[in-house]
């Protein structure tokens, strides 16, 4: 679950079990620094892991904000090679490298790699059933809400999920019942 900015918000994640939390610091509505997240990032306990989310940052940028609020795993958006992944796995990172669909790249060695819609965090979903989609474990997001991530679930044989508007009641500001309800579609035929 991604773009989280609010301690209630965080709680309530953590408290259905949802396997990571994002925090974004990439250009966004999203948007926080590394002092807002800490404090976030401390909140998030037991089996969820906290995941901070980047694009447009260099590699020496991520480490650092990463160690300032106090995360142990990144998702990049504009990783361009595996010696980016190995510098970010030499810092301590768990690497999860998020890629536009249709991009056969592959994981550069990547702990996941997340499969995305052209422009992360807008909502806007690909053609899961007909577009190439990676083997192994892997991570769908893009335009995912309660109502459709069941089907796309079934449809693409996704190992994961990732949602950030289809769980917002206006853009950049979660709701409570939309959180609860994609957990609860999520879980259903499990
Ligand atoms: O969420 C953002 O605004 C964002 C901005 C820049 C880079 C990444 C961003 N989010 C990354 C995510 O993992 C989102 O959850 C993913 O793109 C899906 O978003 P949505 O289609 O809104 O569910």
């Amino acid at each position: 679950m991604c773009g989280l900015r609010d301690e209630a918000s965080v709680d309530l994640a953590v408290r259905l079990g949802v396997d990571a939390v994002g925090f974004v610091f990439a250009d966004s509505v999203r948007r926080i620094s590394a002092e807002e997240a800490a404090p976030l990032v401390r909140r998030v306990t037991g089996h969820t892991v906290a995941v901070g989310v980047f694009k447009g940052s260099p590699v020496p940028e991520v480490i650092e904000i990463a160690a300032a609020a106090g995360l142990g795993t990144v998702q990049v958006h504009d990783l361009t090679s595996a010696d980016d992944v190995t510098r970010l796995r030499e810092a301590g990172l768990g690497v999860i490298r998020a890629v536009v669909a249709g991009d056969t790249s592959g994981d550069f060695g990547a702990d996941r790699i997340l499969v995305d819609g052209a422009t992360a965090g807008a909502g806007v979903p690909w053609d899961w059933a007909n577009q190439r989609r990676p083997d192994g474990e892997w991570i769908l997001a893009g335009g995912l809400h309660p109502g459709n991530v069941r089907a796309a679930v079934d449809a693409t044989g996704a190992w994961g999920v990732d949602v950030s508007s289809g769980v917002e009641s206006s853009r950049g500001v979660k709701d409570a019942a939309l959180i609860e309800q994609f957990v609860a579609a999520v879980r259903t035929g499990d």
